[in-house]
Parts: C-alpha cells; sequence; structure tokens
C-alpha cells in the first residue's frame, strides 16, 4: 500500500535562532528598516518552507507567517479596528500599534489562544462596524509560497471567520451574541473573497482553521454561526478549472461533538475534515458518525503541543483505531494535531542536552523532527499500522523511547502515581488544610500594616546587564559566585527602590530568573531545559518550557539565597516568591507516561518544602503564582470540574504546611475568572493578587458576588503599557474597587510583574500608586477630601528619589 498523504497546518515563525523576534525588536528600536525587516521575516518564512519540503511534506502550509499575531493580523486587513486606531493607515505599522498601543492609544488586550500559553491580541469590536478587507500581506505570502513550493503542495492557511470572532470582544455595551451573529453576516463576502483570491493563486488547499468548532458541543449559539455561514461562504468557490482549491476545515485543542462531526461531514464543498487525535476522544466520534463520504481524514495524529516523539506504543494502536472507525474507503491524512508554533524549532540544536542526557534528548520531537515522524506515521499507517512492516517504519521511534524508559525509573504510571499518593497520605489531616480557618489567622499575620497595603506582583526589570551576567555565566566567562554578588546589586536596587518609595510588603525583583517556570525547571530534579527551545509567548516574546522528564523532586533550596540577602537589607516584610505547582506543570512540557495530576503533586510536594525553608529563614509573606491555573481547564464541563480538583488540591498540598502567621499570596493574570471562581476560593489563599486594570470593575463585582472571603488584590494599572499612570488614575481605580468590594480586604498593587518594563517606567508608576493608596487611606480616615490626598502624595514624591 503506498504511504498516506502528510500535511502540516502551520510552522513556528519566531525563527531557528529568533530571528524574527530580533528582526522586529530591531525594527522598534529604529535599527532595522520596515523593509529590512520584512526581508528577515521572509527568508524565516521560506527557509520553514524549504524545511519542510526537504522532509517530504507533500501539503504544506502557507500564509501562517505573520510579524506578531495571526488573530491581530485579520483585525488589522479586515479593517476591524477600535476608533482610536481608525486614523492610522492599515499595515504593519498599524499593527504594531494596535499591538503594543502608542500615546493615547491604549494596546488591544491580549489574552490565551484557547487553553494554551500563546497570547493573542483581542479584536475590539463594535456591531455597527464595517469590514473593509484588504489582505494585501497574506495573500502576497500564499502567492510566494506557490511559488517556491508549487500549488499542488501548497495549503493556505485561512483563520476561519467564526473562530475570529468568537476571540473577540465586543465593545458597544450591546449582546456579544448579537454582536457576533451581525458581523459575521458582515464577514461572509469578505470570506468569499478571500477564499476565492487565495484559491486563484494556486493552492491545492484552503485550510480553514476553526478551533472554536471543539466549544460548539456547549454552545448552540456557536453552532447557529457555523450553519448560517458556512455555506454561504463555500457556494462561491469555483468547483472545477483555475481556483478550483480543496477545502480542508480544521479544528484542534479537543474533539468535536458528534452533531458537529456530523455536520462537517455532510458540508458541501468540503473536502477535508481535520480533527486531533490528541485530546479528547475523536476516535469515539468517527466511530460514531462512521466513514466519512468522499471526504478525507486529516487526522491529527502528531501532538503539536507536545516536545516528545511519538512513541510506537501509543500511536500504532490510535492508526489502527482510527482506519477501523473510519472505515477502508475514506483517505486519511497524517498530520501535527495543530500548528507546530507551540513547540521549539529544533531539538538537534540542544548539543548540551545531547551530551548531558542523551536518552532524553533522543525522545524528542520539535517541529523538525515531527516533518519526519509525519512520514514515518504515514508508512506505518500504510502498513496496516501492524505487524513488522509497521513496526520496522517506526523503528527508531521504539529504540529512542526503549533508551528513554531504560534512563528513567522505570516505574510504570501507575506504579508512579501510587508512590506520589503514599507521600502525601503520609501528611495525614494536614496535607491539604491549613491549620488555622481564614479568619482566625489572618487576624495574625504581618501585624502592623496599614489599610490598603501596598505590594507589587514580583519581577522588576530585566536588564540589559542582568541579561548580559547571565550570558557571562553561561559562557564561563563570570563564576557563579560573581554572579550572584552581581545580583545581590539588583536586589539591593530593588529593595532601595522599594524602601524609598514607601511600599508596604517588598519583594526581591526576581532578577535571578530568566523566567519564573524556567528558573524553577532548573533547580528542580526531574526537569530538563533546553538552551535554544523557544517557544513564541506573544509578540516577540518567547519562553524556553523545561522539560518534565522524570519525578520531580527538590535536591536543594531553590530561593533562599535571594529571600535572605533582601530581606536583610530592609525592615519591611519582603515576600517570599514561588511559582505554583500547577503553574510550572502547564508552562511546561509534561512528561508523556505519568497523569498529570500526579506531577501537579510532585510539583507541590517540592514547594512544600521550599515553604518551611522559606518560613525557618524568616519571611513572613509568600506568594505563590498560578496564573496559568485557568489555563489548563478543559473547554468541556463534565472534564472542567475534575481538572479543578486535584489543580487546586496541588496548590493546597504546596501552600497549607505554612504556619498560621505566614500570609499565603497568590497571583493570577491573563484570564477570564468568572467560570473558576469557586475554585479560586478553594485555592484559600491569604491574598489573591488578579490584573484586572482593563476589565472596569465587573471581575471584582464577581468576586463579591461570589461571597469571596479572602484578601483581594485587584490590580491597579496595566503593566504592558509603557504609559504611566497618574496619582488620580490609581485613586479612582481604589475608589471604584471600594464600590464593589470592602476596602479593608483590598491590597494594593499591579497588574502583573513589572520585568518588561523598564525602571524609569516603573518607578514614577510605583511612586504614584503608593501616593494614591495614601490618599485613599487619608479620604477614608475621615481627615481628608482632595487636600490631604495631595498632601500624602506629595509626601510620597517627596521620598521616592531612588532613580
Ligand atoms: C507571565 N507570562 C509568562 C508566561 N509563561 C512563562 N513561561 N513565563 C511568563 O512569565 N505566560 C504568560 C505571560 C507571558 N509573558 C511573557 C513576558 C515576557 C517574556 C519575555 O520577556 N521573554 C524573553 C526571554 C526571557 C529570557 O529568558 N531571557 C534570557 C536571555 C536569553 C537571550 O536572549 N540571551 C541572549 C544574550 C543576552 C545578552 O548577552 O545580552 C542570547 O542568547 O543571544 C535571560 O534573561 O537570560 C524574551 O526576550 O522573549 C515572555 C513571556
Ligand atoms: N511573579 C511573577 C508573576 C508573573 S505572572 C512576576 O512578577 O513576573
Ligand atoms: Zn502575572
Amino acid at each position: 500500500m503506498t504511504a498516506a498523504q502528510t500535511a502540516t497546518l502551520g510552522f513556528p515563525r519566531i525563527g531557528p535562532n529568533r530571528e524574527l523576534k530580533k528582526a522586529v525588536e530591531a525594527h522598534w528600536a529604529g535599527k532595522l528598516s520596515e523593509a529590512d525587516m520584512l526581508a528577515a521575516a521572509q527568508k524565516v518564512e521560506e527557509e520553514a518552507w524549504s524545511l519542510q519540503a526537504a522532509a517530504g511534506v507533500d501539503l504544506i502550509a502557507v500564509g501562517d507567517f505573520n510579524l506578531y499575531d495571526q488573530v491581530l493580523q485579520y483585525t488589522d486587513a479586515l479593517d476591524l479596528v477600535p476608533e482610536r486606531f481608525a486614523g492610522v493607515q492599515r499595515g504593519t505599522a498599524r499593527a504594531f500599534m494596535m499591538a503594543r498601543g502608542a500615546e493615547g492609544k491604549p494596546a488591544l488586550d491580549m489574552t490565551k489562544f484557547f487553553n494554551t500559553n500563546y497570547h493573542y491580541n483581542v479584536p475590539e469590536l463594535r456591531v455597527d462596524m464595517e469590514p473593509r478587507p484588504a489582505f494585501t500581506a497574506l495573500l502576497s505570502s500564499i502567492k510566494r509560497g506557490v511559488a517556491a513550493l508549487g500549488g499542488a503542495r501548497a495549503a493556505a492557511v485561512i483563520l476561519g471567520p467564526v473562530t475570529f470572532l468568537h476571540l473577540a470582544k465586543f465593545t458597544d455595551g450591546g449582546s456579544a451574541a448579537a454582536g457576533r451573529a451581525a458581523l459575521l453576516a458582515k464577514l461572509v463576502s469578505a470570506y468569499r473573497a478571500l477564499l476565492r483570491d487565495a484559491a486563484a493563486l494556486g493552492v491545492a488547499e484552503l485550510q480553514l482553521h476553526e478551533p472554536a468548532l471543539c466549544a460548539a458541543a456547549d454552545s448552540a449559539e456557536l453552532r447557529a454561526l457555523y450553519a448560517s455561514a458556512y455555506p454561504a461562504i463555500l457556494e462561491a468557490l469555483p468547483t472545477s478549472g483555475a481556483g478550483a482549491a480543496a477545502v480542508n476545515v480544521v479544528s484542534y485543542f479537543d474533539d468535536v461533538d458528534d452533531a458537529t462531526f456530523a455536520w462537517l461531514a455532510a458540508l458541501p464543498r468540503v473536502a477535508a475534515v481535520s480533527l486531533d487525535f490528541t485530546r479528547g476522544d475523536a476516535v469515539g466520534v468517527l466511530a460514531r458518525h462512521g466513514p466519512l463520504v468522499c471526504k478525507t481524514l486529516g487526522a491529527g495524529v502528531i501532538d503539536a503541543r507536545s516536545p516528545w516523539r511519538a512513541d510506537p506504543d501509543t500511536i500504532l494502536p490510535l492508526l489502527r483505531a482510527i482506519r477501523s472507525a473510519a472505515g477502508p474507503a475514506t483517505p486519511i491524512r497524517i498530520q501535527p494535531s495543530a500548528n507546530l508554533q507551540f513547540v521549539p524549532v529544533d531539538a538537534a540544536c540542544e548539543k548540551g542536552l545531547h551530551a548531558a542526557r542523551p536518552a532524553v534528548a533522543g525522545a524528542l520531537a520539535f517541529a523538525a523532527q515531527k516533518l519526519r515522524e509525519l512520514r514515518d506515521v504515514a508508512a506505518a499507517l500504510a502498513a496496516g499500522a501492524d505487524g513488522a512492516a509497521a513496526a520496522k517504519a517506526l523503528e527508531a521511534h521504539a529504540a529512542a523511547w526503549t533508551a528513554f524508559r531504560a534512563s528513567t525509573s522505570g516505574l510504570s504510571g501507575a506504579a508512579c502515581a501510587a508512590a506520589t499518593e503514599k507521600r502525601v497520605a503520609a501528611l495525614g489531616d494536614g496535607a491539604f488544610k491549613r491549620a488555622l480557618p481564614f479568619e482566625e489567622r489572618v487576624k495574625l499575620q504581618l501585624p502592623g500594616l496599614p489599610l490598603l497595603p501596598t505590594t507589587t506582583i514580583g519581577s522588576f526589570p530585566q536588564t540589559p546587564e542582568v541579561r548580559r551576567l547571565r550570558n557571562q555565566l553561561k559562557k564561563g566567562t563570570i563564576m557563579q559566585e560573581q554572579y550572584d554578588r552581581a545580583i545581590d546589586t539588583h536586589i539591593a536596587y530593588a529593595i532601595g527602590v522599594q524602601d524609598a518609595l514607601g511600599l508596604d510588603i517588598l519583594v526581591h525583583g526576581e532578577a535571578e530568573r530568566t523566567d519564573m517556570v524556567e528558573f524553577f525547571g532548573q533547580q528542580l530534579e526531574g526537569m530538563a531545559f533546553t538552551e535554544n527551545g523557544w517557544v513564541q509567548s506573544y509578540g516577540s516574546r518567547c519562553v524556553r518550557p523545561p522539560i518534565i522528564c522524570s519525578d520531580v523532586s527538590r535536591p536543594k533550596p531553590m530561593t533562599i539565597r535571594e529571600f535572605k540577602v533582601a530581606q536583610s537589607m530592609t525592615d519591611k516584610p519582603v515576600k517570599g516568591m514561588l511559582t505554583g505547582p500547577i503553574t510550572i506543570l502547564n508552562w511546561s512540557f509534561p512528561r508523556a507516561d505519568v497523569d498529570r495530576k500526579t506531577q501537579a503533586y510532585q510539583l507541590a510536594l517540592a514547594l512544600r518544602e521550599e515553604i518551611k525553608d522559606l518560613e525557618d529563614a524568616g519571611c513572613r509573606v509568600i506568594q505563590v503564582d498560578e496564573p496559568a491555573l485557568r489555563e489548563g481547564m478543559p473547554t468541556r464541563p463534565q472534564q472542567k470540574e475534575a481538572y479543578l480538583k486535584w489543580a487546586v488540591d496541588a496548590f493546597l498540598l504546596a501552600t497549607v504546611g505554612a504556619r498560621p502567621e505566614t500570609q499565603i499570596h497568590t497571583h493570577m493574570c491573563y484570564c477570564e475568572f468568572q467560570d473558576c471562581l469557586g475554585a479560586i476560593a478553594r485555592l484559600d489563599a491569604d491574598v489573591n493578587s488578579i490584573e484586572n486594570s482593563r476589565s472596569n470593575n465587573s471581575t471584582l463585582e464577581s468576586f463579591a458576588a461570589a461571597g469571596y472571603k479572602h484578601l483581594l488584590g485587584p490590580g491597579t494599572y496595566d503593566i504592558h503599557s509603557p504609559v504611566v499612570p497618574s496619582v488620580d488614575d490609581v485613586a479612582a481605580k481604589l475608589r471604584a474597587f471600594a464600590t464593589a468590594f470592602p476596602l479593608e480586604r483590598i491590597v494594593v498593587g499591579p497588574d502583573c510583574g513589572l520585568k518588561t518594563r523598564k525602571w524609569h517606567e516603573v518607578i514614577p508608576a510605583l511612586r504614584n500608586m503608593v501616593a494614591a493608596a495614601a490618599a485613599l487611606r487619608a479620604e477614608v480616615a475621615g481627615t481628608s477630601g482632595k487636600g490631604h490626598g495631595a498632601a500624602a502624595a506629595a509626601a510620597v514624591r517627596s521620598n521616592g528619589h531612588c532613580c
């Protein structure tokens, strides 16, 4: 039998050595012209095509590339831009302005792309908007792709209209559902033209990416949107001759429900339906539906969000199940489950890992390696996914996994889970519950703090000097001792600034951390980290997710040295600063052989030990960040509760060993809180600092309505913007907060960490925040009015001259 066809759905665009990041940031810094930046970007794009072609991929995604964010690209191309950007000429400069903001023009909001750690710019729509499409950059990229690969190998990636609207927010005060329906009706002609123009360039296939299809199971509204738009969009496409590209509707990040699949299978003009077989139960859906008639099944069997090689023990049974459910006549195409932008580019570059841990490195497959896997898996499918020929097609993969397993503990997933449960059981009644209830312990915590205590979320600017230092340490041009001393000067600066500004709870500033999760990955046993395994997080910003590869444990204290240095420099309480178990798990690549709950518990047990050591070092307030709690939540209601149960338990396991007088903070950002408020309350954190500055008071109102009893730190200003909030801006926020939540339970801070800002932005912003808190305190004391507020502000200003 001939091998099945293979296809890609997109390739990392940041470049093997972050060439795109460097070009874009150089352009922003005025060091590279727009033309030179675009030339650098096109080189990255073209090299990705060459790599895919050389790997023998049959259908290669084109049009998936963009300079900042794919959703933003559509907002700009459709000209669906908020009023404040309407006067700016469309194109690259306007897209960057919408992403990053400008004086008087706040940036578009940024939030998680479905349940990933990639963040997109949220379209801000109004029901009365009129799309004015001009997809110049997208079509020119598709045209270059066709020229480079030949039309027969090019598949044009198009962000589907329903997903675009699903990801948008409506700012006109009306119903978002009505807004989506109205705009979708207007988008039909824009998409008809886009598909026709893309097809006319000679591509073999139009891939309509619609991850929102996976949410249709629980949304009659989404189902209605799909049903109303798709037939109308597709009917105008030529069915033969020039411009008659095949249409592939692509879903990912979960399965689709039976009704949605039946609808897709019956859609006229659609030649292929793509499903994600790495999450949910797409095999079950297919089995219940039966063979696709006259359509190809795009089988997303290579996990686009996992850095691990395909494991024959998993993939061969999966292929057999798919073949059996799809029936012998349905053509099956082997694909990654989604765009490969969620994994790093090339595992072959990881020389350090290959040398130090060859068995781990050998079991990895980043985007470049996954291209080869497509071919091997297609060959295994052609061989019936059984017997010697199938095994031969995947023999290198089997050997890699055998070596990997031999290098780790050898415990099966179940045995590993049982061993972890045993450690938890040994903690007895105190495993998940603090010694005193919140109402009693809060009275013992941090005596002497004022009303509206001020703090920050943890990180301070990661300056070029800090990054240079780390680079020197890596290259061996400075020793650890010198590095530590230099880090201490950054800590001293951060403490000096905070003391001078009059903040109440200080932080050491996280200067020693490249990235919070990467830092803990480097401290913990059982985690591997890469040198060049960058994954785009948003825009030009990247992260290097650690890779969990065996049982996690804490060989030595992780944060105590820096805490002690910081606390020795001030009498104010310094927060111990940790990343929570769920966030470490969700922002790492988990191991494939053990369930996520067990991995979370192992991380929690390590953090529990760290909290004990922090307390022994004199720490009275410890923040355990959980910005990714919500992100890991499955879309399906049935799975959501199970996840939240073990996720919250993992946080409790990490934190409840703290003494009653230790104040435990947590922090959450970049997410919706409304649909997991019960879980947030169950975390039982004494203080929860949440991103809030862009949501008016609605988040706070939801917390209040849900009867949230703990202290809350709603962000008082947006840290993504270089704009410095005034005293009045922050005071107005605090007054508004007071209308929704008891003032005596509010902690004052920014929205998130300040690592991406500059000191010259941070200092005045915090000075104004402290002044605003003082002004509010004065107002509450009843001695005030505006004059006292101004006097308090002046007093704070006069001692804040550290810069
Ligand atoms: C809170 N957020 C986080 C998320 N996920 C995480 N894993 N971590 C997070 O903090 N998800 C949600 C949000 C996303 N937010 C951000 C915010 C900022 C960044 C970011 O700034 N990333 C940096 C990379 C940071 C880093 O590790 N830098 C290294 C330097 C590496 C380097 O480039 N070295 C140079 C030499 C430098 C020199 O000599 O000057 C080189 O090798 O050539 C470090 O600090 O050492 C970014 O720039 O993209 C990400 C997500
Ligand atoms: N403590 C971290 C939290 C980021 S979500 C920081 O301040 O960067
Ligand atoms: Zn944050």
